[in-house]
């Protein structure tokens, strides 16, 4: 619990935050081994373990935080926080603003820097100065670059996965289909559902849909569905193509899981990113990176292409040449090929 308001880039201020988080290892005396891992759109605190209390699912990077992992943990302290205005333990549109009043719609506008300035106090309460290492994909990604950028003394090394520098014209274009299907969903009232006992959850699948199709590559679409009918349905007569059935799955899956007002915060929070605002643009910006940097892309990644990384890996002066993931799974490679993003992290930090 932050006891000081958190003034918003946008204006205004957020009172009374909170941030869930994990860790794992134990923090060294001179508290000189903490590394923060920080999640994607959908992700979590809940890097690695079982599925359990508080957790439907296993952590979302098993296979790389524990003992003899890439992420030691008899060698590293490993912290993760869920995102602020996410929807996993941390304030956000689903908490309460005062007793019995949930925030809804009324949940500020955030950018990834409020977020990442949450973050920073959340370290300074766990007594962390400096990360041994900052590491992140995605959206995470986003906040560990806003990290480097905003807290170089306190970024010991930083690892960025399939991100960005500043979200692009596309990538705008894609969140703001989803932020209209959640919009357009009858249960969305302004954001003010919870507490209800309805929700835009159609409209939320909606956006899931058209997200995961962002997230996979084409080829991996074919191989895997190709033109098959779901089993037992004939996509002629009102049954559905394999591949539908599959974004139902995953639809559903995050309906059942995730807030529709938290999607709609942090999709706006991503497109707001840009890392040069403020700073003279993006190339001066990353100029302040001080720590030694690996950037890795998903060569098949056609939601954050490679160029992108490549920007990033030649703007920091303190990176090596970028990496490329090799895998069929397009965006969601850096959550899947966990050996490969083991490598980097110990080329890194090893
Ligand atoms: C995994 C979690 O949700 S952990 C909670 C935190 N979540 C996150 O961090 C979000 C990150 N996770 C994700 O984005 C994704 O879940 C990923 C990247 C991990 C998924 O990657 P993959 O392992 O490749 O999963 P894939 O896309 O193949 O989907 C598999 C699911 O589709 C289902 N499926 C496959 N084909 C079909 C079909 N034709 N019809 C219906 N369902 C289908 C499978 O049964 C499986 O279901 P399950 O996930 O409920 O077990
Ligand atoms: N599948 C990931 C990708 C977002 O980068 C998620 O849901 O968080």
């Amino acid at each position: 619990m932050r006891e000081r308001p958190l003034a918003l880039e946008a204006g205004g201020e957020l009172p009374g935050l909170r941030l869930a988080f994990e860790t794992w290892g134990r923090l060294a005396p001179d508290r000189s081994n903490a590394v923060l891992v920080l999640h994607a759109l959908t992700g979590d605190s809940h890097v690695a373990g079982p599925a359990g209390p508080g957790h439907p699912t296993a952590g979302w990077w098993e296979g790389l935080v524990g003992p003899g992992l890439a992420l030691d943990t008899d060698r590293w302290f490993v912290a993760a926080p869920n995102v602020l205005g996410g929807c996993q333990g941390s304030t956000g549109p689903s908490t309460e603003r005062r007793p019995g009043r949930r925030w809804g719609g009324d949940f500020p506008f955030l950018t990834q820097r409020d977020q990442v300035a949450a973050e920073a106090g959340w370290a300074d309460a766990l007594g962390i100065d400096r990360w041994a290492l900052v590491v992140g994909g995605s959206m995470g990604g986003m906040r560990a670059l806003e990290w480097a950028v905003s807290y170089p003394e306190r970024t010991g090394a930083l690892l960025l996965l399939a991100t960005t520098a500043a979200a692009g014209a596309e990538q705008i274009a894609w969140a703001s289909a989803q932020l209209h299907a959640i919009r357009a969903d009858p249960h969305w009232h302004g954001g003010h559902y919870h507490g209800t006992g309805r929700g835009p959850w159609a409209g939320l699948g909606l956006a899931r849909r058209i997200a995961h199709v962002t997230y996979r590559s084409e080829p991996e679409l074919q191989d895997r569905f190709g033109r098959a009918a779901q089993d037992g349905e004939d996509p002629w007569s009102g049954g559905r193509y394999r591949v539908e059935s599959y974004l139902d799955h995953h639809a559903a899956k995050l309906a059942r899981r995730f807030d529709a007002g938290s999607y709609v915060v942090l999709t706006e929070a991503m497109n707001s990113h840009d890392v040069g605002r403020g700073r003279g643009g993006v190339r001066s910006a990353l100029r302040r990176v001080t720590a030694p940097a690996l950037v890795a892309g998903v060569d098949s990644d056609r939601l954050y292409p490679p160029g992108q990384q490549a920007e990033l890996a030649a703007g920091i002066g303190t990176a090596d040449r970028l990496r490329l993931i090799e895998s069929p799974y397009g965006h969601d490679g850096f959550l899947i090929e966990t050996e490969q993003v083991a490598a980097l992290v110990r080329e890194l930090i090893g």
